[in-house]
């Protein structure tokens, strides 16, 4: 298991839409992504670039997408997830797992087209951790 890179900061929103132009507007923000569905992982997407790394704006796919809770908790939204990659994902988890940490499901694909999975935030101090493959040759 080795650290890398933080790759994005994942933040729920009730709409990209909105989102993406409080960043245009009070940021400054000019590399954004279009919004694309992901509906295996039960969310819209859309990337704003930093110049060293993304905010991903993620609102619900429909009613039973894994964020549907935390917005109604927060219904304004806000910091949903922190993403770092790792060499491999599966040596990840084993050592993870290995070490009590609660992976939440088997790594799946995720908005960069590389496996992904998200460890439970009662092991972070109440941050929910996603860990994503380094796509090969990246770096
Ligand atoms: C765009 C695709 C992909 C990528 O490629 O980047 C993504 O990022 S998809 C992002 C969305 N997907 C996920 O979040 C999948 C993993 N998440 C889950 O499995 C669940 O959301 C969860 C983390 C298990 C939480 O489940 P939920 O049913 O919403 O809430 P609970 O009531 O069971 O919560 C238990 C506990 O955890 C706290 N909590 C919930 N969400 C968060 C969060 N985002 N950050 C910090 N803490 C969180 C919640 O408040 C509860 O705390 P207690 O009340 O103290 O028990
Ligand atoms: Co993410």
């Amino acid at each position: 298991m080795k650290l890398g890179r933080l790759n994005h900061v994942g933040v729920a929103t009730p709409s990209i839409a909105a989102s993406v132009e409080t960043y245009r507007t009070l940021l400054g923000a000019d590399a954004i992504g279009a919004p694309f569905d992901l509906p295996a992982q039960g969310v819209k997407v859309c990337f704003v670039n930093a110049p060293n790394t993304q905010i991903e704006l993620i609102e619900p796919y429909d009613e039973t997408s894994p964020i549907a809770g935390f917005l109604k908790k927060n219904p304004a939204g806000g910091q949903h997830h922190v993403c770092f990659e790792v060499p491999d994902i599966h040596a990840a988890v084993a050592h993870l797992t290995a070490n009590g940490a609660t992976v939440l499901g088997s790594p799946r694909i995720g908005a960069h087209g590389t496996p992904i999975v998200f460890v439970h935030p009662k092991d972070f101090g109440g941050m929910l951790v996603e860990l994503m493959e380094e796509p090969k040759g990246a770096h």
